[in-house]
């Protein structure tokens, strides 16, 4: 199972560039800033990404976005991220980026967009992977994050263009989703798509408004959704993806344990399921890990675990013939492997 998981064509569609920065892209980054505290050692940065709590973990995460001060840096994160999904046979991946998050400590707002395009672009020549951008609001820091976000997006003159949503990350307690209903307003009249994080550390109603005021078309996790039988079926009637991310929500202690993860209450209900890594080096995790948990769970086969992959390819913000190109992909992998 696990030589199949590896050698599957996949789709990522929540995974955070940030979170994605390897051990060795960490120590790459803090090579260039020894003042950063920071380990670069693999057996305390394990430790270093051991988390008591959601609130631990953002903190954390934090201290990494500090180590990536310079274009050249972003640079370097986005193409080596490439390099590690091209890796698990990942051809299609949306990464959620937080801009504001850079441009506030000092990076120049067009030198960063044109880091990540020029790594999208050299990433897609050398490793083949087709990558898009979700820009996402850092809520917690409030309306003034949001604000920039959506400049940085919807700028003619700086929306770089990869981009094809918008988002809202971060700690969901204290930050109620509407009041970010007028960036996301903005955001969608200029044709991205709504995909916050919502129901991740909060109850089904997080995820309500995240749908009814956000206009969401997917949610980044929605675990508690399994709370609410009427909010399933919804999810479910409008081919509302949830971006499950099963080890995720173990380190951050959102569920305590894997067998207690609803993803099967999701696939029972009808829900699109989708699986994904999130941050994955700070997870000790990938996406093929993900995809072995899953088939755990849910008791999938090969073909079940075709199924999750076509999932994902549904869900993607990419356009139809990429779809059908990648979908027949994951058919032919699959029919070669179990054929006699
Ligand atoms: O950048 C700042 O200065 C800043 C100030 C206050 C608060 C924040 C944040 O809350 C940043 C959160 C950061 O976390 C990212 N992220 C990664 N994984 C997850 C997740 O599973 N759930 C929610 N957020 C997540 C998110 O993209 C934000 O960039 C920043
Ligand atoms: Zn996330």
């Amino acid at each position: 199972m696990h030589a199949f998981i590896a050698g599957l064509p996949k789709a990522e569609l929540h995974v955070h560039h940030v979170g994605s920065a390897s051990p060795r892209i960490v120590s790459e980054l803090a090579a260039r800033h020894p003042d950063s505290k920071v380990p670069t050692d693999p057996e305390a940065l394990a430790d270093y990404f051991t988390f008591t709590d959601f609130a631990h973990f953002i903190q954390v995460y934090l201290s990494v976005v500090d180590l990536i001060r310079t274009p050249e840096d972003v640079r370097l994160l986005t193409f080596e991220v490439a390099r590690d999904l091209a890796r698990q046979q990942v051809r299609y991946a949306e990464l959620t980026i937080t801009p504001y998050s850079s441009t506030r400590r000092g990076i120049d707002e067009r030198a960063f967009m044109e880091a990540i395009e020029d790594a999208r672009k050299a990433a897609e020549a050398e490793f083949g992977t087709v990558l898009r951008w979700c820009f996402d609001i850092p809520g917690e820091a409030g309306l003034v994050s949001a604000e920039e976000t959506v400049r940085l997006a919807t700028d003619d003159r700086l929306r770089p263009e990869g981009l094809v949503s918008f988002g809202l990350g971060g700690p969901e307690v204290g930050v109620p989703r509407p009041q970010f209903k007028p960036y996301f307003d903005q955001a969608i009249a200029a044709g991205l798509h709504s995909v916050p994080h919502a129901g991740e550390t909060t109850g089904p109603e997080t995820v309500w408004d995240a749908i009814n005021e956000l206009r969401a078309e997917r949610i980044g996790h929605g675990t508690s959704s399994a709370q609410d039988p009427k909010l399933l079926a919804h999810l479910a009637e409008h081919r509302i993806a949830l971006e499950v991310c099963p080890t995720s929500n173990i380190a951050t202690r959102a569920v305590r344990t894997l067998d207690e993860h609803p993803i099967k209450e999701f696939v029972a209900a009808g829900v699109l399921v989708t699986v994904n890594s999130d941050d994955p080096p700070m997870f000790g995790t990938d996406l093929n890990t993900e995809y072995a948990v899953a088939a755990r769970l849910l008791d999938l086969d090969e073909r079940g675990l075709a199924v999750l992959a076509k999932n994902a390819v549904e869900a993607a913000f990419l356009d139809e013939p990429g779809k059908a190109r990648l979908a027949a992909e994951i058919d032919t992998y699959t029919s070669a492997w179990l054929a006699p």
